[in-house]
């Protein structure tokens, strides 16, 4: 018997990373090849984006994709999320040349307030929430605080793309196999503070820290180019990361939703005290996921080297939480 489909809500429908990621879904990447999808598309009430989401969803007709069940255009948050069972929220302002991503809270922070509030009201009581808007792990903070009748746990924010960035970084620099690389992690905000960890990395049983042994090229190279890579990406298209953004979302809620079968992944998740990050903090840990829960990865030993960045990163997201306290 066939399954019932799901709805999946997404934001910025009618945005560079929307048209990267919408196709992906209707033809089953995200949640699989078995299940069918209704997607509930968001745009501001504008009327060039409402126009543009139209003919977005004309070339999803035109995929004629078989899981595809339904398809709606939405101006509102409280029909866009009704009873959704994901919601993508990647709706807001890029940054561009020059910028910081913390500089992007004043325009996009409120856009959160409003659209946790309706998350609050009409989603599914399960729903996975997973936000792309920069700076994602802010805002999904400000999602998370804005829906009080939601479990914390719903909420995420992406460290994907961080995550899969350090992986072909590593597997360039080991010449190993980005696929065979296991156990690494990306702590704390998707900025340049993130750290990319990958002393508990291995390959067939081999540790990467071993294969690589270059301390001087993790703190020099590694962490800035993995760090800066949003930026050197708009350095050189002239607008920001939207495939690799995109292929990121669909890995997150794929994984999520489907399971790791024990191997690690990288999420922003509401931290519950864990490795001394203060709770509700949306901080990027090393998870595994099953059942539809992720569960953060307990007992890692964290040396001086890595201490230091992770209180570097905890404190830049506690300082934009701060300045964000008038929208929670
Ligand atoms: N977390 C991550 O790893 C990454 C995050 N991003 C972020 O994703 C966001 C979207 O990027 P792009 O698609 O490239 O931008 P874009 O400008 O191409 O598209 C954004 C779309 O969102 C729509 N929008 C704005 N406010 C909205 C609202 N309140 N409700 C619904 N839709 C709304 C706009 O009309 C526009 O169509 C940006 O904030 C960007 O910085 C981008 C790459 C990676
Ligand atoms: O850098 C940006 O502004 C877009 C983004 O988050 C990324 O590519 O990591």
């Amino acid at each position: 018997m066939s399954k019932k489909p799901v709805r999946v809500a997404v934001t910025g429908a009618a945005g560079q990373i929307g048209y990267a990621l919408l196709f992906r879904i209707a033809s089953g990447e995200m949640l699989g090849k078995d299940q069918p999808v209704i997607l509930q598309l968001l745009e501001i009430p504008d009327e060039k984006a409402q126009k543009a989401l139209k003919g977005v969803m004309m070339e999803l007709d035109d995929c004629a994709f078989p899981l595809l069940a339904g398809m709606e255009a939405h101006s509102d948050p409280m029909t866009a999320f009704k009873d959704t069972d994901y919601a993508l929220l990647v709706g807001s302002r890029p940054r561009g040349p020059g910028m910081e991503r913390a500089e992007l809270l004043a325009v996009n922070g409120a856009i959160f307030t409003a659209q946790g509030k309706a998350l609050d009201k009409v989603a599914s009581r399960n729903v996975k929430v997973l936000v792309v808007g920069n700076p994602a792990n802010t805002n999904a903070y400000i999602a998370m605080k804005s829906a009080p009748s939601l479990p914390r746990e719903n909420f995420t924010a992406m460290l994907r793309l961080d995550h899969n960035r350090a992986l072909s970084q590593v597997a360039a620099k080991a010449k190993v196999a980005v696929a065979d690389i296991e156990k690494l992690t990306v702590w704390g905000n998707h900025s340049p503070t993130m750290y990319a960890d990958y002393r508990f990395a291995t390959v067939g049983g081999k540790a990467v820290k071993d294969l690589i042994n270059d301390q001087a090229w993790n703190a020099d190279v590694f962490l800035p180019t993995v760090g800066k890579r949003g930026a050197a990406i708009i350095e050189a298209r002239g607008l920001s990361s939207a495939a690799s953004a995109a292929n990121a979302a669909i890995d997150h809620m794929r994984d999520w939703a489907l399971g790791t079968n024990g191997k690690w992944v990288t999420m922003g998740v509401p931290s519950n005290g864990d490795y001394g990050i203060p709770k509700d903090v949306m901080f990027g840990f090393p998870v595994t996921t099953a059942n539809g829960k992720y569960e953060i990865v307990k007992g890692l030993e964290i040396d001086a080297f890595s201490q230091d960045r992770i209180n570097k990163t905890l404190k830049e997201l506690q300082d934009e939480q701060a300045g964000v306290a008038h929208l929670v």
